[in-house]
């Protein structure tokens, strides 16, 4: 029915290095330019976990020119995700915060495993950075201003069931039934005219896209003298410290 699934796998957590970003993003054009695909389901190959988002290792203890690479990667990711005239459901089959949120957010539907030990949200603020004002845009149109005013400031990391309240996901399901409802809400796109819903989906879209591609440059300079600066690397430091204390 002309769908493709793409599976996530960056073991152990699915962090989005520059090489996983890279290939994510070839293999999204790829798909972007062949005719007979007009969906794509984002899920996971990692257990338990959708994505642990942008990886810390790529914006800790390296140099400007690196950080500089990375960021304009992540912004081609984003810009191809959230841009695709492709339908794109994302099974959210683990934990999902920050950079795996913002997958999940660039979809047009968002299917959840019903598993509280999986969380998601923009969780930025707890590891002592901020989110970008690109993510934030995104969140605002998907739960509105107050909520995620509220969110991003907190850096929530909602359970399933949370966030099907707040809107952050469409509709949570039993964790072996992930796959099969993300093929049936598919089905129910896939019957929708292409270009109706392509032109739709643009016109909703456009203006969040268009205010990161009006100033990329001026977003990779603000993001390069952010993370490098030593009070950020201390957080990102004491951040990973306690990743590596959480197991004993
Ligand atoms: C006003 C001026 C503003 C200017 C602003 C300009 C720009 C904005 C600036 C910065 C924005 C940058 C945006 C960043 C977005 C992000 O995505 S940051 C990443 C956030 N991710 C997280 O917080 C997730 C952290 N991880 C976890 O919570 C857990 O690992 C997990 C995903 C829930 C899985 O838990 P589990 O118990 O299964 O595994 P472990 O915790 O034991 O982890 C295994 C292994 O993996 C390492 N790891 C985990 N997450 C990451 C990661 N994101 N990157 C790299 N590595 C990761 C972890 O450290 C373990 O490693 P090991 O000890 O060596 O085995």
């Amino acid at each position: 029915m002309g769908v493709a699934v793409m599976k996530l796998r960056n073991p152990p957590v699915n962090s989005l290095s520059l090489e996983c970003l890279t290939e994510f993003t070839i293999s999204l054009e790829k798909l972007e330019n062949d005719k007979s695909i007009r969906g794509v389901i984002l899920t996971s190959e990692c257990p338990g976990i959708f994505s642990a988002g942008l990886d810390l290792l790529e914006m800790y203890g390296r140099n400007p020119a690196h950080y500089a690479e990375y960021w304009k990667n992540v912004q081609e990711l984003w810009l191809r995700l959230y841009t695709s005239n492709m339908i794109l459901v994302s099974a959210i089959n683990g934990a999902s915060p920050a950079g795996g949120c913002l997958l999940a957010l660039c979809c047009d539907y968002r299917v959840m495993a019903d598993n509280p030990k999986y969380t998601i949200g923009l969780n930025e603020s707890l590891l002592g950075i901020v989110a970008p004002f690109w993510f934030k845009d995104m969140y605002v149109n998907t739960i509105g201003h107050r909520e995620a005013e509220r969110a991003l400031q907190l850096g929530t990391l909602f359970s399933p069931a949370e966030a099907l309240k707040v809107g952050v996901v469409d509709e949570v399901v039993p964790e072996d039934q992930v796959h099969s409802k993300a093929r049936s809400v598919m089905t129910k796109w896939l019957a929708i005219p292409d270009h109706s819903r392509q032109l739709t989906k643009n016109m909703m879209r456009k203006a969040t896209a268009d205010n990161l591609i009006k100033q990329r440059e001026a977003d990779i300079q603000n993001f390069t003298s952010f993370i490098s600066k030593d009070s950020i690397q201390k957080s990102l430091h004491m951040y990973l410290e306690k990743l590596k204390q959480k197991k004993g």
